[in-house]
């Protein structure tokens, strides 16, 4: 099944855009309330930030996660040994900074966490009963007000040609929170890996949105929606030069929230975050 834009206006956005959920652990909406003039102005101040020595003042907390990562400590993903050419930023509410950039990241993060709320409602709508039963309360009730949804502004620098070895952007992994949302990037890049393991490109015309599942709600759902293998490619030929911004929100449900009979939220978060070695 080919990853299709769903109008987010049309009568039967929430049954397609959950069957496409279901199909390819993806969904992209186009005609979404989330303000596109929004996202340009956060990518035009983040790249700039990026560009400054100012970023080293907010070097991440290593106890609450929040803040600059640089990119000699970014991530290698599960079963990687290279690291990703990036650097990335962990926005929380209660997270340090800088204050200039405040305002029109929380407008965004507050927006889009409103929209996901709408969206798990879409999901809960169209599981099936069978599946639906195991929920052990209303999806967007899991993350409703929760204090661990993680707002990553993610910069992919332009490549030098002194990259290591076998390093792309983002190797390919799968998110451990709920659902993500993420603007579609100023550059392209961003792969998904469907059912006969090749790798389709997400459909990222600027001004789409794309949804992705993660690991909890594949464990909520006993599998019923699959949390899908993404990477991003490194650019090539002309787009080389060009940095790459993007924005992905990551819900995560309170603590105590129990997502099957084996696990909660914060019991899983904590096996997932030992395997990858950050804890
Ligand atoms: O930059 C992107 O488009 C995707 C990033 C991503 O998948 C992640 O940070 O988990
Ligand atoms: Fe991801």
């Amino acid at each position: 099944m080919k990853l299709e834009t769903i109008d987010y206006l049309a009568p039967d956005a929430a049954e397609k855009f959950v069957e496409s959920l279901h199909k390819i652990g993806f969904g992209v909406l186009r005609n979404h309330p989330i303000n596109q003039d929004l996202v340009e102005t956060i990518y035009k101040e983040w790249h700039a930030f990026f560009s400054t020595e100012e970023k080293y003042n907010f070097r991440f907390n290593v106890e609450t996660q929040d803040g600059f990562f640089p990119a000699e400590v970014s991530e290698t993903a599960k079963g990687h040994t290279v690291k990703d050419i990036k650097e990335y930023f962990h926005v929380y509410p209660w997270g340090q900074m800088p204050d200039s950039l405040r305002e029109n990241i929380m407008a965004y993060y507050n927006k889009a966490n409103e929209f996901a709320e709408e969206l798990l409602g879409w999901i809960e709508k169209y599981s099936p009963s069978e599946v639906a039963e195991h929920y052990t309360q209303a999806l967007s009730s899991m993350v409703h007000e929760s204090t661990q949804t993680l707002l990553r502004v993610l910069h992919y620098p332009p490549m030098k040609g002194d990259e290591e070895q076998g390093a792309i952007r983002a190797a390919a992994h799968e998110d451990i929170n709920l659902i993500t949302i993420l603007p579609a990037a100023n550059e392209p890049g961003l792969q998904v890996k469907d059912k006969d393991g090749d790798w389709q490109d997400v459909p990222s015309d600027f001004g789409n949105i794309i949804i992705n599942i993660g690991d909890m709600l594949q464990e909520a759902s006993g599998g019923y929606f699959p949390s899908t293998s993404h990477r991003v490619i490194n650019p090539e030929g002309q787009d080389k030069t060009k940095s790459r911004i993007s924005l992905p929100l990551f819900l995560h449900p309170k603590p105590e929230v129990v997502l099957s009979d084996r696990y909660t939220a914060k019991e899983y978060l904590m096996e997932r975050l030992k395997e990858l070695g950050v804890i």
